[in-house]
Parts: structure tokens; sequence; C-alpha cells
């Protein structure tokens, strides 16, 4: 049995403090059992501008005028409105995605409700610079910066975290005093369309969040980009998006951060805590059934532990629980959609082209139930491809790894940065000198040593090369959604 949501039979755009339903519409299908969720708004050019007016509007309304502490307090009224309606945040992420509901509940609507809490707080409490300056008659100047406002905030995210990725942008873009006009993806509209509700009974001012749903290429992403009225752009999702996107807002000079693809690495040394190295991986490479952007496609391991650790992961993985979201001890659910199921099944085959050994996986459960309707795939080892393999090399985005041995520290560190991206890794070993020596020379944004996805929403996440442009988190995300300006006192 699938958990039924609560969420309308139509999803609608949300502007200016209202539901707006548009004619043009497309439908939201389960990936469990290939049912219809629901039918979805698809926002044409006139209402993505009458959703940027709205925003433009609202900001000088009684928003432009609140003081950080009211703002605050406002982004907590939102967490609390999550909060109370939590089972319905956890049925309408687990209809779109299909994902374990202990998951949904633990990190996705956990993680929803967090990041309204932790940008409230950070902008009550984070300083700004100032300088006392010399000059050269002695008497001095004070330089100072202030944080105000961009203004309205684009905002686009992806299927993979619904309401935790859509929500590490728009916590932060209102903490800051902007407004916004959000686009969550077609894939995983739901949970985007319940915040909208709980913005209204928040008290949020009309225009202030604006909700819109669509595609993205010749729709409301599209659109959005492109409109002259909006201020900056904050994108999550593939990298050859962020760089189509990257083009439609050139002209305008628009501030852009994005959050974009990666091919990750995890590397196990032999010195490594050889069940909690296992335990990692597992975790890095089928979580989300790999629908993490920080996910480990790409294994390293050292040659002397190489056929015990491939051993063991493949018996670990062969006990993976595959099946519905709301079934006890699940631990995979299916893909997003048929469309990224038969992607990942095409690298699946390539895989095999490419002449990889399948240690497990590699194909479609059969469940002889509604399942078989679904996106499901089988949870995925591969040994024996060269680094240059394109399952090697390219971001497939499923529950898959490629397993390779290494024999030295300078070695493996060139196999893992010999990539077109850089958004994260997890080094696993005991030794501490090991651990600070090779950890700064991964060409990454994120390095996690024993441990992986493990968030201090303080810090700076985000990617280098491909996998990103800027940096959110903590006081990166004021700096980015502020314009920092600085001020000259001639004492
Ligand atoms: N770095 C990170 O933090 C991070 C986090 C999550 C996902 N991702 C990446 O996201 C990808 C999976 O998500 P996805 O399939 O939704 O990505 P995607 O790029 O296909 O779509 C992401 C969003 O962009 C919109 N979009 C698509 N084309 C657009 C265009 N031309 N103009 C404007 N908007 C457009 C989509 O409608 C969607 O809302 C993976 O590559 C994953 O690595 C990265
Ligand atoms: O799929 C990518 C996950 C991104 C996670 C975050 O941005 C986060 O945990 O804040």
């Amino acid at each position: 049995m699938v958990v039924s949501i609560k969420v309308a039979k139509q999803l609608q755009h949300f502007i200016a403090g209202e539901f707006i339903a548009s004619e043009k519409t497309f439908k939201n299908i389960s990936p469990v059992d290939g049912t219809l969720i629901a039918d979805v708004c698809e926002a044409d050019a006139a209402t993505v501008d009458a959703a940027v007016k709205a925003a433009q509007a609202a900001l000088k309304g009684p928003w432009g005028k609140m003081g950080v502490q009211e703002r605050a307090a406002v982004l907590h009224k939102i967490a609390d409105g999550i909060q109370a309606r939590f089972e319905d945040f956890v049925a309408a992420e687990v209809a779109d995605t299909g994902r374990p509901l202990q998951q949904a509940r633990t990190l996705d609507i956990a993680r929803g409700i967090a990041n309204f809490r932790t940008f409230a707080d950070l902008a009550k409490t984070a300083n700004t610079d100032l300088f006392q300056s010399d000059t050269a008659d002695g008497a001095g100047a004070l330089n100072y910066t202030v944080r105000k406002p961009l203004g309205v905030v684009g905002i686009i995210s992806p299927w993979n975290l619904p309401l935790l990725l859509f929500t590490w942008k728009v916590a932060p873009a209102l903490a800051c005093g902007n407004t916004v006009v959000a686009k969550p993806s077609e894939e995983s509209p739901s949970s985007a369309t319940l915040l909208a509700e709980v913005m209204r009974d928040a008290g949020v001012p009309p225009g202030v969040f604006n909700l819109i749903h669509g595609f993205g290429g010749n729709s409301a992403g599209e659109f959005l980009t492109k409109h002259p009225g909006i201020d900056a752009l904050t994108f999550t999702g593939e990298s050859k998006t962020g760089s189509t996107i990257m083009k439609a807002v050139a002209d305008g000079m628009k501030e852009v951060s994005f959050e974009l693809g990666g091919k990750n690495a995890a590397v196990v040394f032999a010195d490594a805590d050889f069940d909690a190295a296992v335990a990692g991986v597992m975790r890095s490479s089928f979580t989300n059934s790999g629908q993490v952007c920080l996910c480990s496609e790409r294994v390293y391991v050292e040659r002397a532990i190489f056929p015990r650790f491939v051993a063991v992961l493949k018996e670990k993985t062969e006990a993976l629980k595959v099946g519905y979201p709301d079934e006890a001890n699940v631990d995979m659910g299916p893909l997003i959609s048929h469309g990224h199921r038969d992607k990942v099944l095409s690298y699946y085959k390539l895989a095999e082209q490419e002449g990889a050994t399948v240690v497990t996986g590699g194909a479609v459960p059969i469940f002889g139930d509604i399942r078989d309707a679904g996106a499901y795939v089988q949870p995925t080892i591969w040994t024996g491809l060269p680094d240059h393999a394109r399952c090697v090399t390219e971001e497939i985005f499923g529950p898959v790894c490629h397993v390779a041995p290494f024999d030295s520290e300078e070695e493996v560190i060139a196999r893992v940065n010999d990539s077109d991206y850089g958004l994260a890794c997890a080094l696993w070993t005991t030794n501490l000198a090991r651990a600070h020596r090779v950890a700064p020379k991964i060409d990454a944004g994120l390095v996690w040593v024993n441990t992986w996805y493990l968030r201090d929403l303080r810090t700076p996440f985000g990617g280098v090369k491909q996998s990103g442009l800027g940096r959110e988190g903590g006081r990166y995300s004021l700096d980015f959604y502020s314009e920092v300006v600085n001020i000259c006192i001639k004492l």
C-alpha cells in the first residue's frame, strides 16, 4: 500500500498570496506504481511575469520595511508550519519520489524545517566587517560593511531531495530580505505546493514567496531565467542545465549560484575500519537510490583489501530491501521516473558493452505486483572498467558504483582528480596523518573522512569544476543572497 497524499488533485501556482491555476497542465506520475498523483499547472511566460511583478511589489510593502528580528520570526513560523503538517509533507514527498518513509521523515522534511530555523538564526546573529583605517592626516577612517537584499531571487531546484533543496535556497533568500519566485522540479511539485500553503497560513506577506510549476526549456524555468525582473538566480541541477542557464542570465549580468552534478569518489585505504568503510560505501552508493549529487559512483579500494571488500559489498548490496515506501525496513525505493530509469538502464547496458564485470545487479527487479509498473532498478556494483570508461566518468545518478583497486596515495589522488567534476569525496582511513595529507589534495568542494553526508549547515557547500559555481551554507549563503556594501567614514 502506498502512502496516500493529502495535497490537491491539481497543483497550482502560488502568486501574490493566491493559488492560481493555468490552462496548460501536466501529469505527476507515481514512480512506485505508475498511477496518477495529480495534475500540475504549467506556468507560461505571462504567469512567470505575474510572479516576478508580485515579488517586485512585495519588496516595497511591509516585507521590505521589516527588520531582521521580525523576518527571522516569520521564518520560524514557517518552520513551525511545516512541523505542524509534518506527516502531510512526508506523504507528499513520498508520493512524488517513492522514497522510504523513514528517509522522508529523518532527512527530507526534517531538513526542510532545519533550513528555515538555521537561516532565521544566522541572519539574526551574523556580523559584518569593520576596519579601523589609518589615513595620512592621522584622523583615520572607519570602513564597515552592510548586507542589503538583492531584490527578487529566482530559484530553480531539482527532484532528488525536493523539499530539502528547495528550502535550502528559499530560507536564506527570505532571511536576507529578498522576495522569491521559485520553481521546483516538474518531477516533484507536491511538497513545494504544501509549503505555499504554510507560507500563506504563516502570514508571509503576499508576493514574498511565489511558486511556479513547469519544465525547464521553453517553459517556466527558461521564462524565469530570462525574465529581466529577477536580480539573482540560484540553481541546483545537472551541469549541462547550469551551462544553459548561465547563458540565459548572462545578458542581464545576474548573480548566480550553481550547485551541479558530480561523479564522486570514495577511497578506502587498507588501514580503514573495514566494517565502517563498507557501511559508509553502502550509504554513499545507494542512499535515495543513488539519486544524491554527493553519492559515490566511483569507489577505489587499496589492493590488499580489494577482493574482500568487493565480496562483502556484494553480500550487503544483495541484502538491501528494495520496495514500497511504507514497507518495514525498506532500504531503497524506485528511481524518480521511467525516463530517468531508462537513462540509468542505458548505463547498465553500456557498462557490459565497455567490458565491466557485473558483481551484482544490472537489471530491473521483478516484483510480480503493481511495483512492476514503477521505476525500480536493482542496486548494482561493477568492477573491471578502465578509468576512462564512460560509466566511470559520466554521472549516472542511480544506485550503482564501480569499484577499482589502487596501490598508492599518489596514484589514487591522481585518479580521483582525473574528472570533469569536483563535488564531493569520502576518504576511509584510520591514519590521521594520511587523512590530513590526502584531503586537501582532492579537487572537490566537500571532503568527508570516515563518514559521508554529515552536514553542519554553517559550512560552505558547493563544487569545483563542472560541479558548481559559488558556495551556499552559513554565512556563504548570507553573502550570496545579499548585496555586501562597504561604507567608509572619514573621521
Ligand atoms: N550540487 C548539488 O548540490 C546538487 C544537488 C542535487 C542535485 N544535483 C544535480 O541535479 C541533477 C538531478 O536533478 P535534475 O534531473 O532535476 O536536474 P535538471 O538539471 O534536469 O533540472 C533541475 C531543475 O532545472 C530545471 N530546468 C531544466 N532545464 C532548464 C532550463 N533550460 N532553464 C531553466 N530551468 C531548467 C528543471 O525543470 C528542474 O527544476 C543531477 O545532475 C545532480 O547531480 C546537484
Ligand atoms: O543531491 C545533492 C544533495 C545536496 C545536499 C545539500 O545541499 C544539503 O545537504 O544542504
